[in-house]
């Protein structure tokens, strides 16, 4: 599904790297948990793959294809992948939250009653049907959260990425959250979540990504494969 080859990502000319010749191959299924210490680059590898960053160096192929900037490719991606943020106000733009819903079906060229539907059944899903007529901006943190996890699931991607998606979430919707994910993976969504909680990841993740503070690729191995050592490791980030 995804295929990394090589791929370097530097903001600024004048820094290091914030991705160091990464190489990474994702199948359709997998459930993969990305982890490393703060500005390792998960969030940049994210923005990668869903084509909001453009590598200077090496290959990144989707569902077998070279990206481009091309529109037509951008599109692509965009229908098929979902993303949501770390920070969740950022892609929250519409008047309500059933707006937000309805925002992506609708750009799909879902019918009313469709769109309608299925704002409905995510909103019932999420538990957020008192939120429905509120203003996205004007929400708490975890509200904005699933709002956003929301409008990611209306569009019924392939893909769902997740950016540290349990912070600000209460322990309630916290483990509402780790169903949603399981039930979405053996419903067939490849899943890719960024967590420095490896309690939660143990619970979640088939397989899981290091990177480590040099921007490096370090160990990308099943969560049923690591060592003692590498997990206790893990607990640490
Ligand atoms: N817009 C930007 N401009 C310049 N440098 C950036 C920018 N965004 C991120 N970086 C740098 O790129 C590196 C990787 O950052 P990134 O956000 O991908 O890390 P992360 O692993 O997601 O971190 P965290 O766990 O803290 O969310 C860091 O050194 C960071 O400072």
């Amino acid at each position: 599904m995804f295929k990394l080859k090589n791929i370097s990502f530097t903001y600024d000319a004048t820094q290091a790297p914030s991705l160091a010749d990464i190489n990474l191959t994702i199948t359709p299924g997998d459930f993969v948990a990305l982890m490393g210490p703060n500005g390792s680059g998960k969030s940049t590898l994210f923005k990668i793959l869903t084509g909001l960053l453009k590598p200077q160096t090496g290959t990144y192929y989707f569902e077998d294809k070279v990206v481009n900037s091309t529109d037509r490719c951008q599109n692509h991606l965009h229908q098929r992948i979902g993303f949501v943020f770390q920070n969740s106000d950022v892609q929250l733009f519409n008047d309500t939250v059933f707006e937000e819903l309805a925002f992506g079906p609708k750009q799909q060229g879902l019918v009313s009653d469709a769109v309608n539907q299925r704002v409905t059944d995510i909103l019932t899903l999420l538990g957020i049907e008192a939120l429905a007529q509120r203003v996205p901006y004007q929400l708490s943190g975890g509200e904005q959260k699933l709002v956003a996890l929301g409008s990611v699931l209306t569009m019924n991607p392939a893909v769902i990425i997740l950016d540290e998606p349990y912070n600000g979430l209460s322990m309630a919707y916290q483990t509402k959250l780790t169903q949603l994910l399981q039930s979405l993976n053996a419903a067939g969504k490849t899943i890719l979540v960024a967590s420095h909680n490896f309690q939660q990841i143990a619970e979640l993740a088939n397989r899981v990504v290091v990177f480590n503070a040099q921007h490096q690729l370090v160990l990308d191995t099943a969560l049923s494969a690591l060592t003692a050592p590498q997990e206790a490791d893990l607990r640490q980030l």
